[in-house]
């Protein structure tokens, strides 16, 4: 068994889905530019030197400050919908953040709420969301935390301006550089595969193919042939390539006990072949949920998280919803050869949204947008998001009572995707909101003998089991296939 291997950067090797948040005080404050008339200038960024307690106040205005790429030049925003005189803001000691208003009648949103009182006071926890400006009804910016400067990278698919951006690209590159299993924890739509194929491209191994298997939609002989199969399954395919195991927590039990010999011998057998063969491939696997529960094999963990990656949620790096937003409608217009305008509330309510199916829920949202602009349509965001209606644009957690939490859950059969859905919160909040609970119990938890108990009860339903032992339904049935009770 090897230790895991150490990266130069561990906040996003983590083992578990929840980014860790560096220390405020060392974070830069950043504006980023999420949508301007001229398309080239969204995502240019100005950083506030690291002086917290400088007690200059940061003035925008169409002249100041001055926004610029990596590579570009740098220039205001110009735009005579911009007052020339200053909204100001202010960082305070405990990294709050105030906005000023300007005398002039330029109307400023924050978080598309227009702005009325001359000073508007925004807790620490507002400014780590990440806060939406509107100035003028023409420009929208995010003022945000940088923990480190753009720096030029080859990875030019994983596309953002966010530090988490900046930090996963850094990580693809050194990931790439070697040969040991790799883990990518994130969201459903946050990115995994894409960073997949972005370590294969960089990697030595980029002239052998990348094969990708989905372990969830496969059962327990189809992902075995999948994998396995002579001269047509996975490994055989990719020779000295990759093989991505999509979503490897639902990979049956007897397979994961495969692969865990894979990785510890270099060796399979083929379906029905009598000899053995070298496994050639680099694993790289991919979850949208912590394997640490008791119910994935442990020991085919431990290999696989060799190396992890954590992709962030989208709404954790609201900088980014501009870029990605404008890199889909390149796209729609590329493939459509026409490129309607969307109006700047419309992008307001993108960028404010807590976009709970990622990056690609927002590429879904953009290519409707596009078709609805397109065809001369009023644009309804919350006809073009499912779902968006029902939730707030950003909800708080700490308003979550124990109840309501339960109540998402009881309704929403134990299944703590779809219970994070129905409250408006991320899954690793939910995770919180679940481990602070006091009636909520995980799996590993719960006495053996109390789930037969339960299980007997309900008639081996295993939904019904979950409900009545307060614990997730998702981990309890892989607890149950793994003791071959399902
Ligand atoms: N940083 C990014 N830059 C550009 N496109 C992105 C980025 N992140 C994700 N995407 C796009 O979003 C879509 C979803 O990404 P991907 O399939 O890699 O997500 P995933 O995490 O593997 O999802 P799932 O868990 O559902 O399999 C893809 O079209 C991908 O190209």
């Amino acid at each position: 068994m090897h230790a895991p291997f150490s990266l130069l950067d561990a906040e996003n090797t983590l083992a578990s889905p929840v980014p860790l948040p560096s220390g405020r005080a060392a974070q830069m404050l950043a504006l980023t530019i999420l949508w301007h008339p001229e398309r080239e200038r969204i995502g240019e960024q100005f950083i506030a030197p690291r002086a917290p307690n400088s007690g200059a106040d940061i003035a925008v205005n169409r002249f100041a400050p001055l926004f610029g790429a990596l590579a570009g030049e740098r220039a205001p925003l110009d735009h005579r919908r911009i007052a020339r005189d200053s909204l100001r803001l202010r960082r305070h000691r405990d990294d709050g953040v105030s906005l000023l208003l300007p005398q002039s009648r330029m109307r400023v949103e924050l978080n598309g709420a227009m702005l009325a009182a001359p000073e508007t006071r925004c807790t620490p926890e507002q400014v780590d969301a990440g806060l939406v400006i509107g100035l003028g009804g023409v420009v929208l910016l995010c003022v945000h935390w940088m923990d480190r400067l753009p720096q030029p990278s080859a990875i030019a698919s994983v596309r953002g301006v966010s530090s988490a951006a900046i930090r996963v690209r850094e990580l693809i590159r050194q990931v790439a550089a070697t040969e040991l299993p790799v883990l990518l924890l994130g969201e459903a739509g946050s990115g995994k595969e894409l960073a997949a194929q972005a370590i294969h491209q960089a990697s030595a191994r980029c002239r052998s193919p990348m094969v990708a298997v989905n372990m969830a939609s496969a059962g327990e002989s189809r992902a075995e042939s999948d994998l396995f199969g002579a001269g047509t399954g996975a490994f055989a395919q990719a020779g000295d390539g990759v093989v991505f195991l999509d979503k490897v927590g639902f990979a049956p039990p007897v397979v994961q006990a495969m692969l865990r010999r894979v990785l510890q011998t270099g060796e399979y057998r083929p379906s029905g072949a009598r000899l053995k063969e070298a496994a050639r491939a680099r694993l790289i696997g991919a979850s949208d949920h912590d394997l640490h529960d008791g119910s994935f094999n442990q020991a085919l963990l431990r290999r696989l998280e060799a190396l992890v990656v954590h992709l962030p949620p989208l709404r954790a790096r609201r900088c980014d919803i501009g870029v990605l937003a404008l890199h889909c409608m390149q796209a729609w217009s590329a493939r459509t050869g026409s490129a309607p305008e969307l109006p700047v509330a419309f992008m307001s309510q993108l960028c404010n949204y807590d976009w709970p199916g990622n990056v690609r829920q927002l590429g879904s949202v953009v290519q409707r947008a596009m078709s609805a602009a397109q065809a001369g349509q009023a644009l309804d965001f919350d006809a073009l998001a499912p779902g968006a209606a029902s939730r707030p644009a950003r909800t708080r957690p700490a308003k979550l009572g124990p109840q309501a939490v339960l109540d998402a859950l009881e309704a929403n059969g134990w299944l703590i995707r779809n219970a994070a859905l129905a409250l408006g919160v991320s899954r690793p909040t939910m995770y919180k909101l679940m481990e602070a609970h006091p009636a909520i119990r995980q799996v590993g938890q719960i006495a053996p003998a109390e789930i037969d108990a339960a299980l007997a009860t309900h008639g081996g339903d295993a939904g019904r089991c979950a409900a009545a032992l307060k614990t997730p339904s998702e981990a309890l049935r892989r607890y149950l296939r793994a003791r071959k009770v399902l």
